[in-house]
């Protein structure tokens, strides 16, 4: 912002009715209080006949701009009218009436007081004071002052007191002119006209910080005067509107934004908020605020933003904003594997990536189905949005559709403030994950269907759509096929998700990646320590024979526990004291006397059989730990080395 460093110019201009080029005595008085301005303002004292007047000051008004001229009653009043310049009037005060009234006085005689415009009221009493007999007349113009003069003179008025000017009528007249307009006078109005000056300067100040405000702005902004034509328009506006502020100021701001509703703010004083409006191809939203003064409505302020920009803004900081969770983490290069049934489910996954259908993963649990969806969506053209994963086996059913679509305030009991947006929204522009999509209840199907076919999402509670553009990739485990076959799974939901399909193969399928993926687990886990990795590898390796075997039915995520554990029980078993614990009690599930071996999901467990002890110990175990971590699903999960889902899945079978 610039600095102020107008200094100001006041005229002070002393008129007369004949003028012969001198310089009079007041404007001699006057050069001599003006050093006390000089701080403040430049003071130019110009003197100038009746008649010269108005070409004397469009002179000075060419050579420099002028703040304030200060003059005499009726030439105040005449340049007024003609000039654009401030005026301001020099008036007599009663101190100076008194001065004038106390020389009359000595002369012994009437005194008449010519005043312009405005009668002083207090003068009867300062005659009383003074046994000075008094007449007031009031004049408008020059004319009227010179007729009012005679008519005293003729009354027996033999001194005439006023301004310069009545001094010179009065003298015109045969009288004694008295001038009650002196240096005092002219001081007093000086120090009005550099107030005034002061507070412009401040007003300057004020706008220019507005202006450089309303510059920097992004958004366009206009002012527009009270009947509706545009006052003023920043430099953002004038690109949105394409043209310059000279061609569209004065303009009816209807025309120059075609549509806004100016008469409409301007009639009602309501202001209208994210109205859409077409200038040539670009769309804008505008905002239109009455600007009230005194309560009356002085103008509109319009402000505008292109909705692209909007657009764009709003999914920068809704990118900026995104949750942690909701971002995905995984690239194609990152998946370990290179045996052929799993490369080929990654070529198609990035074949897939380079379209935006709808793609559904099937695979055993923890073969990495999350992994492949992230690595889509990062690979895919919609890798700057977010990336939602949902678990749809994780939640009861009326948790999982709050979850899923949102809901407005008081939909329910419990609702928060302000409702809440659905993952579908938070979705909005990138991908959604429906993991475990064969767990979802059927109503819910039936919501789901309505997305993907509609593409808009209705909160609970709302009748207004929301409209969302996501890519949608589901995954489960279970046959969907059957699913439909018993009534749990709708057919034309399984069709639209169903689109392009990638079946990721189990650990048991693809075993010669099992010690590829061990040893980049082990390596995550050694952070660096060669001596620790080298220990954990050398457990492994006996580990690894009963691992590749088609007993094991575990999957990458089953494979991080048992390599976690072997890298934590490395140690353990080198120590030298007869107390390190066995293989045996380590890793039971293959060594032990009674291994852990997990059942075909296809296989019933007989009441009192082997199995079913084991899986009741299963299920007071899976219990316990749940009422330990208070209840809490993840942190049960994670303490039992299973994911949500099958922990979820667990209770279920067990309730
Ligand atoms: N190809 C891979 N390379 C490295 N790690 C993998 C790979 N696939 C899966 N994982 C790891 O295995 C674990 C399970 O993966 P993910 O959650 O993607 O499986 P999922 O099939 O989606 O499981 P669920 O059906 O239980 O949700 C994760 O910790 C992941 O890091």
């Amino acid at each position: 912002m610039q600095p102020d460093t107008h200094r100001p110019l006041i005229v002070a201009l002393i008129s007369h009715l004949k003028f012969n080029g001198g310089q009079s005595r007041l404007a001699q008085t006057l050069q001599e209080i003006l050093p006390r301005y000089a701080d403040e303002a430049d003071i130019s004292i110009v003197e100038s006949s009746v008649a010269d007047l108005l070409p004397t000051v469009q002179r000075l008004e060419r050579e420099r701009e002028i703040d304030i001229i200060i003059c005499s009653g009726a030439s105040a009043e005449f340049l007024r009218k003609h000039v654009n310049t401030t005026v301001l009037s020099i008036r007599m005060g009663e101190y100076d009436l008194i001065k004038a009234l106390n020389l009359a006085k000595d002369r012994g005689t009437k005194a008449g007081i010519l005043s312009h415009q405005r009668s002083h009221t207090e003068l009867k009493e300062l005659a009383s004071l003074l046994t000075v007999e008094i007449s007031e007349a009031v004049y408008t113009s020059f004319e009227d002052a010179r007729q009012k003069t005679k008519a005293l003179v003729e009354a027996g008025y033999k001194v005439i007191i006023g301004s310069p000017t009545a001094v010179e009528l009065a003298e015109e007249a045969g009288a004694v002119g008295v001038s009650a307009i002196n240096a005092d006078a002219v001081r007093r109005t000086l120090d009005d006209a550099v107030a005034i000056c002061r507070s412009r300067a401040r007003e300057r100040l004020k706008n220019s910080r507005i202006s450089a405000v309303l510059r920097h702005l992004n958004e366009g902004v206009m002012t527009v005067r009270p009947d509706g034509r545009v006052q003023s328009i920043n430099t953002s506006m004038a690109a949105l509107i394409g043209a310059s502020e000279s061609e569209v100021v004065g303009q009816m701001a209807q025309l120059v934004l075609p549509g806004l509703a100016v008469q409409r703010v301007l009639k009602t004083g309501t202001g209208e908020e994210n109205q859409l409006i077409h200038v040539g191809t670009r769309k804008l939203a505008a905002n239109t605020m009455p600007i009230f003064e005194n309560n009356r409505i002085d103008g509109l302020i319009v402000a505008c933003q292109e909705i692209n920009a909007i657009q764009r803004a709003d999914r920068r900081i809704r990118s900026q904003t995104r949750p942690s969770h909701f971002i995905a983490r995984y690239e194609f290069d990152q998946l370990l594997g290179e045996a052929p049934l799993f490369r080929q489910a990654i070529h198609l996954a990035q074949l897939y990536a380079q379209t935006d259908s709808t793609v559904l993963i099937t695979g055993e649990s923890g073969t990495g189905k999350e992994l492949i969806a992230q690595s889509i969506h990062n690979a895919s053209s919609r890798r700057q949005a977010p990336f939602v994963a949902i678990n749809c086996a994780a939640f009861p059913e009326a948790l999982l559709e709050s979850e899923l679509f949102g809901y407005e305030e008081g939909a329910f009991t419990g609702t928060r403030k302000g409702g809440k947006g659905g993952l579908f929204e938070a979705a909005h522009t990138g991908t959604i994950f429906l993991d475990e999509i064969g767990d979802m209840p059927v109503s819910l199907q039936t919501r789901l269907l309505r997305v993907l076919q509609e593409r808009e999402v209705l909160r609970l509670g709302v009748s207004e759509p929301t409209p969302i553009n996501i890519r949608v990739i589901s995954a489960t485990h279970h046959d969907l096929l059957s699913g439909i076959a018993e009534g749990r799974f709708r057919e034309d939901l399984y069709f639209r998700l169903n689109i392009l399909r990638i079946a990721v193969p189990s650990l048991r399928d693809r075993a010669a990646d099992i010690p590829i993926i061990a040893k980049a687990i082990v390596a995550g886990l050694a952070k660096g320590d060669s001596e620790k990795q080298a220990c954990a590898e050398g457990l492994l390796d006996h580990l690894m024979p009963h691992l590749i075997t088609n007993t094991w039915r575990g999957n990458i995520r089953e494979l991080e526990n048992i390599v976690e554990r072997a890298f934590l029980s490395a140690d353990l078993l080198e120590q030298a004291d007869g107390l390190s614990p066995s293989m045996e009690t380590l890793f039971p599930e293959f060594l032990g006397a009674l291994p852990y071996q997990r059942q075909q999901q296809s296989e019933t467990v007989k009441p009192g059989s082997l199995h079913s002890l084991g899986r009741a110990a299963e299920i007071t175990h899976i219990r316990k730990t749940l009422d330990a971590c208070n209840g809490d699903m993840t942190k049960t999960a994670e303490t039992l080395g299973i994911s949500r889902s099958t922990l979820w899945r667990r209770l279920r079978k067990d309730s």
